[in-house]
């Protein structure tokens, strides 16, 4: 289920396969996929344009990017694009199990700072939608977790920005023992939010 912070009741919306419900945040959407089960297996649409759309994510796609974390408490994150590249992601978990997380960067929300988070894995087929001016991470919760998430915006290097995903101004409840986390050297020096460039 999903976790966060606020008191927006959640909302579902429908079209075709596709379920999205609203989380304590506007703009994140926690979205599932019928499965189709047989005899051979499952089959499922993972992205159909059409659907997508009508529940609230317009946006073309132009990049697929795919993670595999070897460790259990793998931290990847909190990372975003700016302008002119910010990207909006949907990400889905092939193999494994992650914490997903997205902060509210938006410069004029009333919500800035504030995260949402919701549990995803290959058991439970969930993808949150994470809206362009949201910093995005996860924790991987199983060895050899696979993510694998659709961008809006192509990878732009110089509009690459981190920020730390243990901040304690975020209150971002991992799950982990910071001491444990496996991090890049790029997610270990990330500045915290009060520190980040107001350019960005
Ligand atoms: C993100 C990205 C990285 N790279 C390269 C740069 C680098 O040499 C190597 C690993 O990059 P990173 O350390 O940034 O990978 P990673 O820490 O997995 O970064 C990703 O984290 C998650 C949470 C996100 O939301 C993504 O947008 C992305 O920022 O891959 C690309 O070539 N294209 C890309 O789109």
């Amino acid at each position: 289920m999903p976790e966060g912070i606020g008191s927006v009741p959640p909302e579902a919306r429908r079209s075709g396969n596709v379920t999205a419900q609203s989380l304590p945040l506007a703009g994140p959407l926690l979205i599932s996929v019928r499965r189709f089960a047989d005899a051979r297996g499952v089959f499922t649409e993972a992205y159909s344009r059409r659907d997508f759309a009508a529940i609230g994510i317009p946006d073309e796609f132009v990049q697929d990017n795919q993670s595999m974390s070897v460790a259990t408490g793998t931290v990847r994150g909190l990372h975003f694009q700016i302008a002119p590249h910010a990207q909006g992601k949907l990400v889905r978990v092939l193999r494994g199990r992650v914490l997903d997380v997205a902060v509210d960067l938006r410069a004029a929300s009333p919500s800035f700072g504030q995260h949402v988070a919701a549990e995803l894995s290959a058991a439970n087929g969930l993808m949150m939608w994470v809206p362009p001016g949201f910093a995005h991470g996860f924790v991987t919760r199983e060895p050899e977790t696979e993510v694998a998430y659709k961008v809006t915006a192509l990878y732009a290097p110089d509009c690459d920005r981190s920020l730390a995903w243990d901040d304690p101004s975020l209150g971002i409840d991992w799950g982990l023992d910071p001491a444990e986390a496996v991090l890049s050297d790029k997610d270990r020096r990330a500045p915290r939010l009060a520190d980040l460039s107001p350019a960005f």
